[in-house]
């Protein structure tokens, strides 16, 4: 499905409920299948939290999560640690260029049974469940903090509880975080401290009712679409001030577009007056890599210079992100040079009008170049990729005034 995308209305007024985070979501629903006492409200409604829920249901054979790392990630873990369970899990084709050996290799270290069905190093896996009973494990923490995350998940499930080294420099470590506060939340205890983790045994816990925050990343299309406008008002409920997401980050950097958040119980008002903001903007991503894109798109819409770095973790995403952030702004006539973590967009004074945006099996492709038509009218090929984190996307932003036809 391609839609073409058009709003000229420069001033606006809108209320939003957004629809729960998928990373505090899957976290939740592994946890819940290890400790059935857990009860979980606001659950996401994407395709990513679906499929894991599904896997958790069916528990043998051969699972299919689609382009959910997450649900890949997790799930690994949880199926090598749980006995007597044998599966084959699989996904969407880039799913099987995404790498999982460090992983995989952790998990044998602790006595696990996987092997790769294919390629070494990359899904599918072939996984027999046994107990596992090493206590300590080594894990690389530069290439993607949902290695870690799906150690820490089983790791009150093991008898004597998980210690995890982290070697390298560490990445996405809000993502690391939320876990902890997580498994805090529903009453296990842990630690993570420099460079050690540690997860005590739990072998019950008390009930327990969680309630999911809504999407910070998918949040950030809308602090977007008010950086872009003349002025807005943008009402997002079930957000906290004190969030468990790291990309709650946003109500910083957006600042320097001249959007101010304000906090009120509960939900977050985007609020953007004429004016004020910066000329240039220069971010390190490496603990919100899921808001590159947004950003970079909000720059190119002002005809602002941007620079992006600690983008290394971009290139083993849904597609190489930083390759099609380059394709897709330079056909709005654009300059921006890459590297391996870094992204450079010199500043574009006149855009291209009638754009076809390809999104690469993207979500964030599509969500992040919906903004810019608020300056030039544009369509988004494969628009229903959107569903991998924020179904309704689309829905939500015709109530922003945007003709999305
Ligand atoms: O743990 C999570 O829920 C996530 C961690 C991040 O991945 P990396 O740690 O691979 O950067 C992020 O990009 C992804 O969307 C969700
Ligand atoms: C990178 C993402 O997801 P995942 O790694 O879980 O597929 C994302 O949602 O931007």
């Amino acid at each position: 499905m391609t839609l073409s995308l058009q709003n000229s209305n420069k001033n606006l007024i809108s209320e939003l409920q957004i629809t729960g985070s998928k990373s505090e979501s899957n976290r939740l629903l592994i946890l819940q299948a290890l400790y059935p006492d857990i009860q979980i409200e606001n659950l996401s409604n994407s395709d990513d939290t679906t499929v894991l829920k599904n896997a958790l249901e069916k528990g043998s054979g051969v699972i299919d999560i689609h382009h959910a790392g997450t649900a890949m990630r997790f799930l690994t873990a949880y199926f090598a640690s749980k006995e007597g369970c044998d599966v084959e899990i699989t996904g969407s084709k880039r799913m099987t260029e995404r790498p999982i050996r460090l992983l995989v290799d952790a998990l044998q270290r602790m006595g696990a049974n996987i092997e790769y069905k294919n390629e070494v190093g990359y899904p599918p896996l072939l996984i027999k469940g046994k107990k596992l009973h090493v206590d300590s494990v080594k894990l690389h923490a530069n290439v993607s903090s949902q290695y870690v995350s799906a150690l820490m998940l089983i790791g009150a499930s093991l008898p004597k509880g998980l210690e995890i080294i982290l070697e390298g420099q560490i990445t996405s470590t809000p993502y690391i975080l939320m876990t902890l506060e997580i498994m805090q939340h529903a009453g296990i205890k842990g630690t993570f401290k420099d460079d050690r983790i540690y997860i005590e045994p739990a072998k019950s816990i008390a009930p327990a009712t969680i309630a999911v925050e809504s999407d910070w990343s998918s949040a950030s299309y809308f602090y977007s679409i008010a950086a872009i406008t003349d002025t807005a008002e943008i009402k997002l409920s079930n957000y906290r001030k004190t969030s468990r997401q790291g990309d709650s980050c946003l109500a910083e950097i957006y600042k320097h577009f001249g959007v101010e958040t304000e906090f009120q119980e509960n939900s977050i008002v985007l609020k953007k007056q004429e004016g004020t903001r910066s000329s240039r903007i220069c971010e390190d991503l490496r603990n919100s890599p899921d808001i590159a894109q947004t950003i970079a798109v909000t720059c190119l819409a002002l005809g602002l210079e941007c620079k992006l770095e600690g983008l290394h973790t971009l290139k083993i995403k849904e597609t190489d992100r930083l390759q099609a952030l380059k394709n897709e702004m330079e056909k709005f006539s654009a300059k921006v040079e890459i590297t391996n973590d870094h992204l450079h967009l010199l500043p574009c004074k006149s855009l291209n009008e009638n754009v076809e945006v390809e999104t690469y099996n993207d979500h964030r492709m599509a969500m992040a170049f919906a903004p810019l038509a608020q300056k030039v009218p544009l369509s988004i090929k494969d628009a229903d990729v959107v569903s991998k984190s924020y179904p309704d996307f689309w829905k939500d932003l015709k109530k922003l005034d945007f003709l999305v036809r």
